[in-house]
C-alpha cells in the first residue's frame, strides 16, 4: 500500500517505466547517430578542434551526401548559364586585372551568371557553411534557389548512408567557369564548372561538369564516385598535360625531368586537365598521364580535381610534394603535380627544385 492510500498497480508502473525509456532512447538516438558518422569522417568526438562537438553545437551539422547532390545540381545549373551565354555570342568580356605573370585575368557574363546560380543554390541549401567563390557575389542581386531535397539515384547507389560533419568544419570552393580564357576563344571543350567541399581543409568531395558535352564527374573520399582511373599509365615517358595560357616554364621543367621523348599536351582549364588523367567517356577529352602546373594558381581551380583524384587513390600536391590545405588564403605558390596509379613521391623526387633552377 502506498502512502496517502493511493495503490500503485505493478502493471501501471512497468508501462510508465517503459514509456520513459522510450522517450530517453528517442532523444539520444539522433545524437548518437550524428556521433558515429563523425567518427567515419575523422571528426573528433569528445573534445577539441573545429571538428569537435563544440563546432557542431554552434552551426549544426551538414550531410556530405546532401552536399554532393546540391554540388552536382549547382555545377549543372551554372553550366546551363555558361552554355546559354556562349551560344548568345554576347560575352561582355572584361579584364579583372593581370595575373602575376602579366596575363589578362578575364571575366565574362558566363562567369557572373553561373556564379550567381551556383552560389545561391549552395548558400540557400547550406546557409551555415563557408563558401569561397571565384567571382564577386552581388548582395543586391540575391536569388533564393530552392533545392528539392532529392538525392539522385546514382549517388544513393554509391553512398548508402548520410555522412554528417560539423557545418563549421566545411569550406566550399566554387569555380563558376574554369578556362575563361579558352571560353572567350570559343574553345568549348576545355570549359568546366566545379564545386569542391573541404572538411577541416582536406578536399573531401569534388564535382567537375563539362557544360558543352553535358558530362559530370563526381567523387567523395571514402564515399563513392561516378568516374574511375584508367587501367594503365605511362610512368617512364608520360604524356603531360599543362596550361596553354598560364604555362610559365612548365614545358622546360617537364622535358628536363622526363626527357625529350615526353609528349606535352597544352590544354585550358584545371578541371579539364584533371579529367585528362581519368577514364572519361567524353569524346572531346584528351588523355594524359600527368598534370603539371608551375605558376601561381587559386584553390577554386584545383580543389574539385584534388578531391576526385584523392577519392580514386590519386594525388595532387605542390611540386615539392606538400598536401594543399583548402582553408584560409585563396592561392597556392608551389605549383602542382597531379598523378594517379603512379608512385607520386618518386615523381616529386625527380622534379627539379624550381626555386633553385629559376623555372617558376
Ligand atoms: N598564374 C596564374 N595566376 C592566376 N590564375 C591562374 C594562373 N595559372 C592558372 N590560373 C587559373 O587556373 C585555371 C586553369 O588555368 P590554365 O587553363 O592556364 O591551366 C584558370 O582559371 P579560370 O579560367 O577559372 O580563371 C586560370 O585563370
Ligand atoms: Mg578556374
Amino acid at each position: 500500500m502506498a502512502p496517502m492510500g493511493i495503490r500503485l498497480s505493478p502493471l501501471g508502473v512497468a508501462v510508465f517505466c517503459l514509456l520513459g525509456l522510450g522517450v530517453l532512447y528517442h532523444l539520444y538516438s539522433g545524437f548518437l547517430a550524428g556521433r558515429f558518422s563523425l567518427f567515419g569522417l575523422g571528426g573528433e568526438p569528445g573534445g577539441g578542434g573545429a571538428a569537435g562537438p563544440a563546432a557542431a553545437a554552434d552551426g549544426g551539422t551538414v550531410d556530405l551526401r546532401e552536399m554532393l547532390a546540391v554540388s552536382v545540381l549547382a555545377a549543372v545549373r551554372g553550366g546551363d548559364e555558361v552554355r546559354r551565354v556562349r551560344e548568345s555570342n554576347v560575352l561582355h568580356e572584361k579584364s579583372k586585372g593581370k595575373t602575376r605573370e602579366g596575363a589578362e585575368d578575364k571575366m565574362t557574363s558566363g562567369d557572373v551568371l553561373s556564379n550567381r546560380k551556383m552560389f545561391y543554390l549552395l548558400k540557400t541549401a547550406f546557409p551555415n557553411v563557408q563558401i569561397n567563390t571565384e567571382e564577386h557575389v552581388d548582395a543586391a542581386d540575391q536569388e533564393v534557389i530552392l533545392w528539392d531535397r532529392k538525392i539522385p539515384e546514382d549517388i544513393l547507389k554509391e553512398i548508402a548512408t548520410p555522412k554528417e560533419v560539423p557545418a563549421e568544419s566545411v569550406t566550399v570552393w566554387i569555380d563558376p567557369l574554369d578556362a575563361t580564357q579558352e571560353y572567350t576563344e570559343d574553345l568549348r571543350k576545355y570549359v568546366t564548372t566545379m564545386v569542391c567541399v573541404a572538411v577541416n581543409g582536406k578536399p573531401v568531395l569534388g564535382v567537375i561538369h563539362k557544360p558543352f558535352s553535358e558530362y559530370t564527374a563526381w567523387a567523395m573520399v571514402d564515399g563513392g564516385s561516378n568516374v574511375k582511373a584508367r587501367t594503365s599509365y605511362n610512368e617512364k615517358t608520360p604524356r603531360i598535360v599543362v596550361s596553354r595560357s598560364h604555362s610559365g616554364m612548365v614545358k622546360q621543367v617537364a622535358l628536363q625531368t622526363f626527357g625529350n621523348q615526353t609528349t606535352i599536351i597544352p590544354a585550358g582549364g584545371a578541371g579539364y586537365k584533371v579529367l585528362a588523367l581519368l577514364d572519361v567517356p567524353d569524346k572531346s577529352q584528351e588523355k594524359a598521364d600527368l598534370y603539371i602546373h608551375v605558376t601561381y594558381i587559386k584553390k577554386w581551380d584545383i580543389c574539385a580535381g584534388n578531391a576526385i583524384l584523392k577519392a580514386l587513390g590519386g594525388h595532387m600536391t605542390t611540386l615539392s610534394g606538400e598536401e594543399i590545405s583548402y582553408t584560409g588564403s585563396d592561392g597556392i605558390e608551389g605549383g602542382l603535380l597531379a598523378s594517379i596509379r603512379m608512385n607520386h613521391q618518386a615523381l616529386v623526387r625527380k622534379l627539379p627544385d624550381l626555386e633553385k633552377t629559376g623555372h617558376k
